[in-house]
């Protein structure tokens, strides 16, 4: 049976003075709702306070991102060990912004899924194609090569999330259509499938990622293969990332 994770990603935003949110989601998740996961990725410079607001809750912490290597002369960068200490529980590895801002490959993304591993973080691996992939038709086979380019050798299906982020859908306000969304996810299962076995594919949380509000959420999350959702400017706000928990299975 696949986890349901909803998971936020605050990019690069949010200051000490943006804790009471974390304080609010973490006083309203849990409640009934087992089977669900909720996390809140943060800037690293506010992990370690958003672990204590998060302490005694059912919410998790997590990374944006993290270098491959554990430590060493990386100014700026931060390990996947730094952020356990910090009190991560997850990263999010991969992200289009990532790519495109930092020129991460799919080898990187894979290196720093697997530093994620060495740490005892859950990697959140992220895959997506551009509008101009989408438009030549060239979506499935693109995410194809990123799912297998991007998954670390010897990643045990049960320690791995993969969330899709169709790049035209992140931040633009256009979401992606149920039926785009599940003839993606479902040939990422089917990928998974091909390297995991059909019942460690199963256990992998397909995230779909880009526009996610609690007004589109339960359509999204009532697709077959999703999983939960990876959302972005609507986590920083407390009452809007619950409210699309609250629609979660
Ligand atoms: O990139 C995203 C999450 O990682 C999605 O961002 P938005 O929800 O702001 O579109």
């Amino acid at each position: 049976m696949t986890r349901t994770l909803i998971a936020g990603n605050w990019k690069m935003n949010g200051l000490k003075a943006s804790l009471g949110e974390i304080r609010d989601a973490a006083a309203g998740v849990g409640k009934g709702k087992a089977g669900v996961e909720a996390l809140l990725c943060v800037p690293a410079t506010l992990l370690t306070v958003a672990a204590e607001a998060a302490h005694g809750s059912e919410l998790k912490v997590g990374g944006e991102t993290c270098h491959a290597n554990e430590s060493g002369a990386h100014t700026g960068d931060i390990s996947a060990e730094m952020l356990a200490d910090a009190g991560a529980s997850h990263v999010i590895v991969g992200h289009s912004e990532r790519r495109t801002d930092h020129g991460e490959t799919n080898e990187i993304v894979a290196a720093q899924a697997a530093a994620a591993l060495r740490a005892g973080l859950t990697p959140i691996i992220c895959i997506g194609e551009s509008l101009d992939q989408r438009k030549a038709g060239e979506t499935l086979d693109f995410v194809a090569s990123q799912i297998d380019g991007s998954i670390p050798e010897g990643a045990k299906a049960e320690e791995i999330v993969i969330a899709y982020e169709p790049i035209w859908a992140i931040g633009t306000g256009e979401v992606a259509t149920p039926d785009q969304i599940d003839e993606v996810h479902t040939a990422i299962r089917t990928r998974l499938a091909q390297r995991f076995g059909a019942d460690g594919a199963d256990q992998i949380p397909l995230l779909y990622g880009g526009s996610m509000k609690p007004g589109n959420a339960a359509e999204i999350l009532e697709v077959k293969d999703v999983n939960g959702g990876l959302i972005g400017g609507a986590s920083l706000k407390a009452d809007d990332f619950l409210a699309i928990y609250a629609q979660a299975k």
